[in-house]
């Protein structure tokens, strides 16, 4: 029997899964993704080369990443009626909610569902990750009493994306920093969703039942929902001083900080970050104006002398969606848009490769 001692609160620590998939090595400080380092792919692959990655566990060729682009593309239409059943929502559902709900109702249109194949598995994949624009930005559209949008499938699938959400074309620079933020979202070793999503798959339930659990662990803001949260808080206070007071304040409250801190990277900053950065640096010097750079840098230079804590990737992401252009909503959706080729990926791992997750507890009830 194992002892009570083995208990570990929020498992810190705790080796739950064997994966193939990445690994967060803090030794060499590097995010491992199937043998690459996630940091260097920034700086030369785009988000559908990691999709490949992922899915099919290698880098791809021009002629494979073209494939891929491809069939994300011929996946773009979303069954009308799913679009239908957004209209039912309350206005005023976060479009995380929508994404839930458009995702979990997806099931119902796979003719294959029972089929947990690796080749039933990936294709279900690819038709999700293609469907994924068109759910994420049409929930937060049609939420907010605005007509659906239609994909421009002339554009790469990223620069689409961010077509949608904005209504325009997005100029190379917009679209290649967008792209690089979707890869740098796009797996991340065994955060909350992922766990998530590997216990739900863990009973042979399927692709859709296990990411409809994600996007509901991703919306937290311990977790993805706080992009949304750093976003608000630059956005109320306005001005570099209006901020640090704001985050003093905070402080003296004893409230969390969103975008700052990680239950992995402790004593630094987390490398995704620090290219997010980089992107806001361009940003602000392409619009001349570096209010949000200058508020960002003031915010983390406070955190570092109170408290010892460094950003995470939402803290530099959050503004750089901000210049994009990006409404605050859908900042989380588009996060869990980009995670859903590394958690197919985990999915995928888990049916192939599958114990039951069944663990025990420390009993601190009463005993008659
Ligand atoms: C892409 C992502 O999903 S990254 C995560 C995004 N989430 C956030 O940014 C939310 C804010 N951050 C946090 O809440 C935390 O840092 C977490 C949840 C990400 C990880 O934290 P954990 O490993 O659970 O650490 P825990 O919450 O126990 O914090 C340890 C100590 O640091 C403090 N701390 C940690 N993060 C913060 C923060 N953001 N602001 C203020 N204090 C913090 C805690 O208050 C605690 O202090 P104490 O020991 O004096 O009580
Ligand atoms: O790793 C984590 O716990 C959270 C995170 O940064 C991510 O999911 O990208």
């Amino acid at each position: 029997m194992q002892k009570d001692d083995a208990f570990v609160p929020g498992l810190e620590g705790v080796i739950a899964s064997e994966t193939a998939i990445s690994l967060l090595d803090t030794e060499q400080e590097q995010i491992i993704i199937r043998g690459h380092d996630l940091i260097d792919l920034s700086a030369q692959k785009t988000y559908a080369d990691l999709v490949y990655l992922l899915l099919e566990g290698t880098l791809p060729s021009d002629a494979e990443r073209q494939a891929v682009e491809e069939t994300l593309k011929a996946n773009y239409k979303v069954p009308d009626t799913v679009t239908d059943i957004l209209q039912l929502l309350p206005k005023g559902t976060h479009p995380m909610d929508g994404q839930r709900t458009a995702i979990s109702v997806s099931a119902g249109y796979d003719t294959t569902l029972d089929d947990r194949s690796l080749e039933a598995n990936k294709k279900r994949a690819y038709d999700i990750l293609g469907q994924l624009p068109a759910i994420t930005v049409n929930s937060y559209r049609i939420l907010n009493q605005m007509e659906p949008i239609d994909p421009d499938p002339t554009l790469p699938y990223s620069a689409n994306f961010l077509y949608m959400i904005t209504g325009k074309q997005p100029t190379a620079l917009e679209a290649s920093i967008f792209d690089r933020s979707l890869l740098l979202y796009s797996e991340h070793e065994m955060p909350n969703s992922t766990f998530t999503s590997r216990v739900i798959a863990s009973t042979h339930s399927d692709m859709y039942g296990a990411l409809t659990g994600a996007v509901a662990s991703l919306k937290g803001d311990l977790h993805g929902g706080a992009n949304e949260a750093v976003m608000t808080m630059l956005r109320d206070a306005e001005s570099v001083d209006g901020f640090v007071h704001r985050l003093q304040e905070k402080l003296k409250r004893k409230e969390k900080i969103m975008g700052f801190g990680h239950r992995v990277y402790m004593k630094k900053m987390d490398p995704r970050a620090l290219k997010m950065k980089e992107s806001l640096k361009q940003l602000c010097d392409q619009q001349g104006d570096s209010l949000l750079l200058d508020m960002c840098e003031a915010g983390e230079e406070l955190m570092a002398q109170e408290k010892g804590l460094y950003p995470n990737l939402d803290y530099y992401a959050a503004p750089v969606y901000w210049m994009l252009g990006v409404p605050i909503p859908l900042y989380t959706p588009i996060f869990f848009s980009s995670r859903t080729a590394g958690l197919c990926a985990h999915i995928l791992e888990q049916h192939e490769n599958n114990r039951l997750f069944r663990p025990r507890v420390k009993y601190t009830g009463e005993r008659n």
